[in-house]
């Protein structure tokens, strides 16, 4: 799913009305209708307070035409204006004329924090104070009002975005921010949804189809991609009748230390079950007979190092390597990292050490292959690119990091993000049990897996992010947030694949179709 800038959302409202040959009013009535359908679904009429706090841009619009809607349902509907400016923009005045025109019960107007009702928890609240539009910091009272909801403990449903949070900017003031139980978000999810400092603010989030010009949606491009099934689903290959191992690839593993041969072990098994054809671990010796007994399906090459890694040779053509788990930063292994890149022509996942030692020696950056790819945790990516104040900047330094050095960045966490050049692809998959041991090292040989069986670094490193979450989404099932280790990841790759060939859950029973007599 694309995620559009603010900038595009307005252009796309735009060309709608145009194209459409509609009003942006009735635009504005299309939006807030399928807010009240949302609604009306699910209270079937019941009379709980409905507290709708408009704004007066279109934001406070769409509240106000949701506000009008209910009443007309026969809802138990208070309506406030949140009057923060005298800047009325044009639809939010016809609709509080609408609203004048349909119930005696006009909006009360709030000018202050002081006439702010009491609200129950049972209650609910309704957020259409600013959308989009938010361009500064709302004013203290606004922010006392967005405390008040948040104290209400009643159930707080933001139009669009929840209002104080911008779409393009950081928090400036963590209290001027409503805390949305949910968000109905027009046309298009918003980046802040996804980004660790924002995210909290909407516990969950659905996007409403407005009905935005088919084509303006289709035809434009956007820098950010929600990635969920229905995008991978066209990067997958599938495999061919007479297809051998030998058209799956050569996945080599280089790493591991003394005490941390595990990493290298589930590296390579995540590599192989992901679907290559051919897996060997290079590891130092002291790993030998552990990686031999407990997998045996690995062909193992050892280094001439005992702990650790002094001088990486092989004489394997590998389709792809995976380097730096486990692998330790002692001298003679950046040595031998040195050596290995000079000499390297295959594709490349680094992770681990190997991104503490690029950190160390960023002049090394210039020899990695184009298009490699790094999966570094928070440390590491500071480590590589330096300190950010906020989730923007930490985007706006990882693109540039990735363009100059021709990099695929992953950037891990709840979301994590693959940023290629300008683009970033947002997961969906995963869960809060993979915060395990080892977690990182499975991705590493997920995503080393495919690109080994052909698919292009980026595609791998999209489709290996999400396999690897919808895996410990499948695993979560058994073992639960606590329980779940790496190795558990491993084993559900099998059902990841299938799920994407799963056939949706038939709808609840529909009763017209019962068989004939
Ligand atoms: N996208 C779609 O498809 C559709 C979108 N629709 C809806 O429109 C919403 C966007 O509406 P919007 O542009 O009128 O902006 P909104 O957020 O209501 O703010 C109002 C104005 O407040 C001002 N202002 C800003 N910050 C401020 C501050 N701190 N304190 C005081 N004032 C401040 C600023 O005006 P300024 O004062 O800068 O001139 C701003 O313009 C969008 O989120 C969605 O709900 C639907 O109706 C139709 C389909
Ligand atoms: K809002």
């Amino acid at each position: 799913m694309k995620v559009f800038s603010k900038e595009q959302i307005y252009e796309g409202d735009r060309l709608t009305t145009e194209r459409q040959e509609i009003s942006s009013t009735e635009l504005m009535e299309r939006a807030a209708t399928q807010i009240f359908n949302w609604m009306h679904l699910r209270m079937q009429g019941a009379q709980v307070p409905v507290h709708i706090f408009c704004g007066i841009g279109n934001n406070g619009g769409d509240g106000l035409v949701l506000a009008r809607q209910l009443v007309i349902h026969g809802y138990n509907v208070k309506t406030y204006i949140v009057n923060y400016s005298e800047t009325r923009s044009k639809d939010f005045l016809i609709n509080y004329e609408r609203i004048k025109d349909t119930t005696k019960d006009w909006p009360v107007v709030l000018n202050s924090a002081e006439g702010f009702p009491e609200i129950y928890p049972d209650d609910i609240i309704v957020d259409a104070v600013f959308g989009i539009g938010l361009n500064r910091p709302p004013a203290d009272w606004v922010a006392d009002l967005f405390q008040k909801f948040k104290a209400s403990e009643a159930f707080t449903l933001s139009i669009d975005i929840p209002s104080g949070l911008y779409t393009d900017k950081p928090v400036e003031d963590e209290n001027a921010i409503v805390y949305a139980n949910y968000t109905l978000s027009f046309q298009s999810p918003k980046l802040v949804f996804f980004l660790p400092e924002t995210a909290k603010y909407t516990i969950q989030w659905e996007v409403l189809d407005i009905g935005i010009d088919r084509d303006y949606l289709t035809q434009t491009e956007t820098e950010v991609e929600l990635i969920s099934k229905f995008e991978v689903l066209p990067l997958y290959k599938p495999r061919q009748k007479f297809a051998h191992k030998g058209d799956f690839g050569h996945v080599l593993i280089i790493g591991g230390s003394f005490g941390k041969i595990g990493a290298v072990q589930l590296a390579s098994r995540s590599a192989l079950s992901s679907g290559a054809g051919l897996v060997t671990s290079y590891i130092p010796q002291c790993g030998y007979n552990s990686i031999q007994s407990s997998f045996p399906e690995a062909m193992v090459i050892c280094d001439d190092g005992d702990k650790a890694i002094k001088d990486i040779h092989f004489n394997i053509e590998p389709t792809a390597i995976g380097i730096g788990v486990g692998m330790g930063q002692a001298a003679d292994t950046i040595a031998a990292f040195e050596a290995f890149l000079k000499g390297n022509e295959s594709p490349l996942v680094l992770d681990a050490d190997a991104i503490n030692i690029l950190a160390k020696k960023k002049t090394l950056l210039k020899r990695l292959p184009q298009q490699s790819v790094i999966t570094p945790h928070p440390k590491e990516l500071e480590r590589l690119i330096g300190k950010w104040s906020d989730d923007f900047e930490k985007l706006e330094k990882v693109k540039a990091f990735s363009k100059a050095h021709d990099l695929i960045v992953l950037i891990k966490g709840a979301h994590s993000i693959t940023v290629y050049k300008e683009k970033q692809y947002i997961n969906t998959t995963g869960n809060p049990g993979m915060a395990t041991a080892g977690s990182g090292d499975v991705l590493t040989g997920i995503i080393t897996g495919l690109i080994a069986q052909g698919y292009e670094p980026l595609a791998a490193t999209i489709f290996g992010v999400y396999l690897h979450g919808k895996s410990a989404d499948i695993a979560l099932e058994d073992y639960g947030y606590q329980s779940l280790i790496a190795s558990h990841i491993i084993e559900t790759l099998g059902d990841a694949y299938m799920d994407l060939f799963k056939q949706p859950e038939p709808e609840e029973k529909q009763e017209e179709q019962e068989p004939e007599q």
